[in-house]
């Protein structure tokens, strides 16, 4: 048998809610205030890693974080029972409050940058929980994300866990959304493709005007250094500032790779053509395709309305893929027209499978964010917390607690209702017990 890809899905938390925390990422400001429906987003994603598994992928979860985050709030100084910080800090400082009862962590592209075994020099897989510092929101994932990562993946025979890079701007990481594996197959040596924003040590180099470039080239690089990555085996690239500043935040917003495929907007990246060279070389006498998606065919706005890149790539045999989109795509006619094109074209995409998942595309996050990409041996697929892996009776399990604790409206003012706190207390404790993840949150080992 042979290495596979497993995509390990965020499950999203019960307090799914739209704050416009993210400046930057146009879907997040534009449904601020929206009234969200978590129930129906833990539904949406349930039934994406459902079908997924149906179809024979490894399809892996992983459990969201405490919200609200009662520890942050102590450390910003407010003080007494927990119900009186979640009023103190409604009336004093409501974005704050809002910012400690996000559902972020479920985008789990932005977990942690992993490297498989056979791109390391040890021959382990090595994961760094990404420090997210950009959005205050997100920068108070990375502890329990590690946490989190140790219990699914706790067999240090296999799995090489590093903390998070220093939580400074220099250092901006936001993990395996900016991080592309190209190989031929899943066991070979591949190409660790690190796309960043800026450079946080030479902010005289270019970078975006408008809205923040979130990583740095200076992440990237520690990252590769410390999974032990070689020189040949690893590519920095800058993300074209100018679509920064449109609304992409992230590049898995704008290109997608899977294998020796590449598809890419044409505006993708600063320097297209010493990437393309380093990748041709890198392929050499065996197949590559690079699909550049010129803004004739979609535009930037297209792709950021309608996630068209923010697809997911999964090998269905050796030679064929499919691509998985959000319904967006297949709404917005030029994007629709291009996937039609693209699965006839001469490429191994031949497919296009396509998933509700509004509640989180309402946020910015598509198919890919949601999930976390682990090239696995089957040796190091035995090794990992078995309970974590999607079965039927997993599904069927997930779904029951979803519908049993989660709410099916939420808006902001309901945050501070001191009965949500309890409420999701008691359903992720529930959540530790079916996943057997042990006592991974902060209520329970306070
Ligand atoms: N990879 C997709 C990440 C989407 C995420 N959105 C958010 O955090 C929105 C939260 C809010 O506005 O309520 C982000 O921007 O990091």
């Amino acid at each position: 048998m042979h290495a596979v890809e497993a995509n390990f899905d965020g499950l999203v938390g019960p307090t799914h809610n739209y704050a416009g925390l993210s400046y930057g990422n146009v879907a997040s400001s534009k449904n601020q205030q929206v009234a969200s429906n978590p129930k129906e987003a833990a539904l949406q994603g349930l039934a994406k890693m459902k079908a997924l598994h149906d179809m024979g992928f490894v399809q892996g979860v992983l459990a969201p974080q405490e919200r609200p985050d009662i520890n942050t709030l102590k450390r910003l100084g407010f003080s007494g029972s927990d119900t009186h910080i979640l009023a103190l800090a409604a009336k004093t400082d409501p974005v704050l409050l809002t910012s400690c009862y996000s559902a972020s962590s479920m985008w789990t592209a932005n977990a942690a940058t992993i490297s498989p075994s056979s791109d390391t020099l040890d021959g382990k897989i090595h994961i760094t929980p990404a420090n997210l510092v950009n959005k205050f929101h997100r920068s108070i994932e990375p502890e329990t994300t590690a946490r989190i990562l140790q219990a699914v993946f706790n067999d240090n025979q296999y799995f090489h866990h590093h903390p998070p890079l220093p939580a400074v701007d220099v250092f901006g990481d936001e993990g395996a959304a900016n991080h592309t594996r190209l190989c031929n197959d899943y066991d070979d040596a591949g190409l660790e493709l690190f796309v960043f924003g800026r450079y946080g040590l030479s902010p005289e180099k270019s970078a975006p005007c408008r809205f923040p470039a979130r990583h740095t080239y200076e992440a990237s690089t520690a990252i590769a250094r410390l999974h032990g990555l070689t020189l040949e085996q690893t590519l920095f690239i800058q993300q074209n500032p100018d679509v920064i500043d449109q609304g992409v935040f992230h590049n898995d917003v704008i290109a997608v790779g899977n294998r020796n495929v590449l598809l890419f907007h044409e505006q993708a990246f600063l320097d297209k053509k010493e990437l393309l060279n380093k990748l041709y070389h890198f392929f050499h006498d065996k197949p590559f395709y690079p699909i550049e998606v010129s803004s004739n065919f979609v535009s930037v706005k297209d792709a950021i309305n309608t996630y068209l890149f923010n697809s997911q790539l999964l090998s269905l045999t050796n030679e064929e893929m499919a691509i998985v989109v959000p319904e967006e795509c297949l709404h917005n006619n030029a994007v629709k027209h291009y996937l039609s094109e693209l699965i006839s074209a001469d490429n191994p995409i031949n497919k296009v499978l396509n998933f509700n998942l509004k509640q989180s595309m309402q946020n910015g996050g598509g198919p890919a964010c949601l999930r976390l990409r682990v090239i696995l041996t089957p040796e190091e697929l035995g090794a990992v917390n078995p309970h974590c892996i999607l079965n039927e009776f997993l599904y069927s399990k997930l779904t029951n607690w979803v519908n049993k604790h989660y709410r099916n409206q939420l808006t902001i003012q309901d945050l501070s209702d001191p009965s949500l706190l309890h409420e999701t207390q008691l359903a992720l404790d529930e959540l530790t017990q079916i996943l057997q993840l042990g006592s991974i949150y902060p209520f329970q080992r306070n």
